[in-house]
């Protein structure tokens, strides 16, 4: 036991650089720091807040586990006065998904996105309180991505002033929301909205679903539960559920009614901002989402890199520190670290990017306040890009890391189980990331028939506005160390994503109808679109290195992390950067011997740099993933702890086992 607590403090002794810096520059700021830091400790050390073992709880338990706790978590909000960034912070350690993430997540951001001032006001208390609880209800049985397409209608009636909610079909019952199924006493709802006879396609409603004295359903109002997810914890606490109407009534100023309004008459107006904004909740969650990527990511990633640090198997006798004779850690194999390390690289390339997409959001929504709305395709392109590559990326992610644990990765105690099954659906919910990328898509192509009328391309698609120098231009690696050069990485990303793109641009021109050719080439469509959005991760990781970076050595673990991120995905995509002719096969190869070297370049840091994620072992959750390394005692206690071990014979052996062993021992003795 003290051996392997040893072992770990021997890794962290060999880090090349402050790790106490690096926490800091993973939170965002010092502030952000010293407040996540608080909050994590509070909610590790208190009993109210204990993870128990999700795995072996009931769908009931579980459920009603989570409703303890996020009552608890809105008491402690109070007492403690907690702001509201203190607040997030505390119901993020809290690891407990519920009704709350969807409450404050998506109903209020909606309502905040698509009401009016005046509806605000009247609504926003309420939410902001908790005197209602809210859900996101869009998605119907039939209908999920594509959202023009619901069913659901919200027809006006002249004479009473009111809209009539109504699912006319199977197919239109509302299906998935988040807290809907038990919790939810309101909801935003999508619906098509019908005035004077005319569709005018799908708008925001405002609509109570329960009673808030006694939580019945309201009259015309039938709701439940979809039934248990993939994976025993995860999403099954959640309550995501399903919700009919039966011309239900609500007034007309429970009409989000930002983007258009429907007047005493029944006449439809529009505003002069863009209908797009009413999926702005869908802007702002995915832009969280891209965050939430790296998160999930680095805790899988901390997990594994701690355990490939305590595990041996094989391998010439080494000498521990006590002289003692011991097998090679597992993370000394190359080919953990080339399985390993690149996800660690990743989990803070999207850190970054996470970091820069909230900036774009935020300066987004300060231009629309002051009705600029230029900036809208890009925040939408963006958003939908990043959140579909890093949520796909980090699933992938989480998945090679309960591999890389070997067997003990699968138990429940690794925590990685449940980490997968809790974030695998990221990439479904809030936009298939396949239909995400096609808006991706949409844009680039958009963008690329705009160079054709002189039109500049802005932001993310500036390097665009150099397509004739990065059609034809050449890689300039001659050796590997050519390859630590920002710019060259730069410049080859740029090249590969916009011949890509150009390709793309091109073949669409040899369909009969731009519809037809994007259902043809949405293969390679998507392709494009996922190249453009590495070389977004790959310039913000690029530009953050050009920032003022404090701390010991810090800078310079990062340049490993990013030339790790930026090689592999060059490895992992050679067939494009070889077709598109953005690298030779030459430089590819030194490109992989650059990647090895920098592979042995950080090894000695590794444990140091998941170290500065400063997650505590109660948000972990897991054995193998313990700061001090301690995994095989804990395991065994964890063992223990499962139900079946309660007793020593088991229930069902008299009934099940014994007859049988003794029916097999008659038939032996005949
Ligand atoms: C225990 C441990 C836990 C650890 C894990 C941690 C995880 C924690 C997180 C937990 C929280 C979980 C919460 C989950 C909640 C989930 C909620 C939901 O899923 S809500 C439902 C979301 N639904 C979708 O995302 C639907 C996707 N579909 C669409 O968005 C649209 O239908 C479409 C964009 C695909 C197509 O729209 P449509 O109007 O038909 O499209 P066009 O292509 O014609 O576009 C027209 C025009 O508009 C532009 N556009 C589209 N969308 C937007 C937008 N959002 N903003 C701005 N502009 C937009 C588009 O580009 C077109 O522009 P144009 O100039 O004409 O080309
Ligand atoms: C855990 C979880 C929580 C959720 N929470 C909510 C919530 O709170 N509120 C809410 O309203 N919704 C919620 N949803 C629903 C979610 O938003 C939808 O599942 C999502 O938008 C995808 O839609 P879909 O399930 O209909 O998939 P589909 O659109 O049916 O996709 C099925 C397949 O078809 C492909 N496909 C679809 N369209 C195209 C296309 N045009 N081109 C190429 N391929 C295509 C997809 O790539 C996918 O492979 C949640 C979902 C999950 C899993």
């Amino acid at each position: 036991m003290e051996r392997i607590m040893d072992h770990l403090a021997h890794e962290r002794s060999k880090a090349q650089f402050s790790v106490e810096e690096m926490k800091i520059i993973w939170a965002g700021s010092l502030h952000a720091f010293q407040v996540s830091d608080r909050i994590a400790r509070l909610v590790a050390s208190d009993p109210g807040f204990r993870k128990d073992n999700r795995a072996v709880l009931s769908r009931k338990e579980l459920f009603k586990s989570a409703l303890r706790k996020a009552a608890y978590v809105w008491k402690r909000i109070n007492e403690l006065a907690l702001s509201e960034e203190e607040a997030s912070w505390l119901r993020f350690y809290v690891d407990e998904l519920a009704y709350a993430y969807i409450h404050w997540g998506m109903f209020v951001p909606a309502i905040k996105g698509s009401a009016t001032e005046e509806q605000q006001q009247k609504w926003l208390p309420l939410a902001n309180n908790m005197q209602i609880i809210g859900t996101y209800a869009q998605t119907e049985l039939g209908h999920g991505s594509n959202v023009r397409g619901l069913e659901t209608t919200a027809t006006f009636d002249q004479e009473t002033d009111e809209f009539i909610i109504h699912s006319p079909t199977l197919t239109s019952s509302k299906w998935w929301p988040g807290g809907l199924g038990k919790v939810a006493t309101h909801a935003v709802v999508y619906a098509r909205l019908i005035t004077d006879g005319q569709d005018y396609g799908v708008h925001g409603f405002l609509v109570q679903i329960r009673s808030l004295d006694d939580h019945f359903p309201l009259p015309g109002v039938t709701v439940g539960d979809i039934g248990m997810k993939f994976g025993s914890g995860a999403f099954n606490s959640i309550d995501n559920g399903f919700l009919r109407f039966n011309h239900v009534r609500i007034p007309r100023n429970q009409m989000l009614m930002k983007v258009s309004r429907v007047t005493r008459q029944g006449k439809y107006v529009e505003s002069n901002v863009p209908k797009q904004l009413l999926y702005g909740a869908m802007v702002y969650v995915r832009q969280i989402i891209v965050a939430d990527a790296s998160i999930a990511l680095s805790r899988a990633v901390c997990i594994a890199t701690r355990y490939s640090a305590v595990r041996r198997q094989f391998g010439p006798p080494h000498e521990d520190e006590n002289g003692k004779g011991v097998e090679t850690q597992v993370i000394d194999y190359k080919t953990q670290q080339s399985r390993l390390f690149p996800l660690l690289a990743s989990a803070y390339a999207f850190r970054f990017v996470g970091e820069w997409l909230k900036w774009l959001y935020t300066d987004l929504i300060q231009k629309l306040e002051a009705n600029d709305f230029s900036t809208l395709p890009e925040a939408h392109a963006c958003t939908a890009g990043l959140k579909s590559l890093t949520t796909s990326a980090a699933a992938d992610g989480i998945k090679e890391c309960w591999k890389l644990c070997g067997g003990h990765g699968y138990l429940s105690s690794s925590g990685l189980p449940e980490l997968y099954a809790a974030f695998v659906p990221a990439c479904t919910y809030e936009g298939d990331n396949i239909v995400l990328l096609l808006q991706v898509s949409r844009f680039l192509m958009k963008t690329i028939s705009q160079l054709q009328t002189g039109k500049k391309p802005i932001g993310t698609t500036a390097y665009m506005a150099h397509v004739e120098h990065l059609i034809q231009c050449r890689c300039t690696v001659q050796k590997a160390e050519d390859w630590l050069n920002p710019s060259v990485i730069l410049e080859a990303f740029e090249a590969r994503a916009i011949r890509l793109s150009v390709a793309c641009a091109e073949n669409l021109t040899k369909f009969a109808t731009p519809l037809q050719g994007f259902s043809e080439l949405s293969p390679d469509l998507v392709e494009a679109a996922v190249a453009h959005c590495q070389l977004i991760v790959v310039s913000k990781f690029i530009e953050k290195l050009q920032q003022n970076i404090e701390g010991n050595g810090v800078k310079q673990q990062l340049e490993t992390l990013c030339n790790i991120y930026c090689l592999n995905l060059i490895h992992k995509h050679l067939g494009d950067f070889l077709s598109t002719g953005s690298i030779s096969p030459k430089q590819a190869s030194l490109a992989s011997d650059q990647l090895r070297s920098r592979y042995s370049k950080l090894r000695s840091n590794v444990i140091a740099l998941v170290d500065a994620f400063n997650y505590t072992d109660h948000f972990l959750g897991s054995v193998l993933g313990r700061y001090d390394g301690n995994v095989y005692p804990k395991l065994y206690e964890e063992a223990w702890k499962d139900p079946l071990n309660d007793s020593i014979v088991p229930d069902g052996y008299h009934e099940y086992i014994q007859p049988l062993l003794k029916q097999q021992l008659q038939n032996a003795r005949l």
